[in-house]
């Protein structure tokens, strides 16, 4: 059985509650900006949260994906090492929303926010589902949050463990 080793962490219920305040919440943000919004969530991970959220966003916007490969920190540089697969639209003047699913050492927003900078985009702004500050190396703001978490490994809801549990519909423990 699969799930024999996992308990969850957060429920299905508590997610969807969470991610329709969210939604609410960037669509008053946004309304009325006169930008176009371009919603971007970071593969694999946020792809779950991200087709949840943007239907509890009631404005125009567009979306895409970006992949960056990382290793973590078993090097000095800055762990994220290149993207694996880029966006296809043109961000520039646009209004960046990045959709992640959870935020740890911080490393691969810190890659990812410095590389839209240099798009010429109009603003940008982080969404996560979750985040671990214990575990942050790099400093990151996230403007819109989910869930604050200890430091334990989560799955489910898009995310995790060596491919497996993304199709977890609720965020999970792997117990050791
Ligand atoms: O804050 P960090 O320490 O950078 O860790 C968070 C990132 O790591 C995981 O992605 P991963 O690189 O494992 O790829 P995946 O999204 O395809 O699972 C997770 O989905 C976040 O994107
Ligand atoms: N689970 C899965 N992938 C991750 C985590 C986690 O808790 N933190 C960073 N990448
Ligand atoms: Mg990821």
């Amino acid at each position: 059985m699969y799930k024999e080793n996992i308990e969850v962490m957060i429920s299905k219920e508590e997610i969807a509650h969470k991610v329709k305040a969210l939604g609410e919440e960037i669509t008053n943000d946004y309304s009325g900006s006169g930008k176009e919004l371009v919603v971007i969530g970071v593969l694999k991970g946020a792809n779950v949260f991200l087709g949840d959220l943007i239907r509890q966003i009631d404005l125009p916007i567009l979306v895409d994906f970006i992949a960056v490969s990382s290793y973590g920190l078993s090097t000095e540089t800055s762990g994220v090492v290149k993207i694996l697969k880029d966006l296809d639209l043109d961000v520039e003047g646009k209004d960046v929303l990045i959709i992640e699913d959870i935020v740890d050492t911080g490393l691969t927003l810190k890659y990812l926010t410095e590389n839209f900078k240099s798009r010429n985009i109009a603003s940008m702004k982080i969404c996560a589902l979750l985040d671990k500050p214990e575990r942050r190396k790099c400093p990151i703001d996230i403007d819109y949050l989910g869930f604050e978490i200890p430091d334990k490994f989560v799955v489910g809801y898009g995310i995790d463990y060596a491919e497996k549990y993304r199709n977890l519909p609720y965020v999970a423990v792997v117990k050791s």
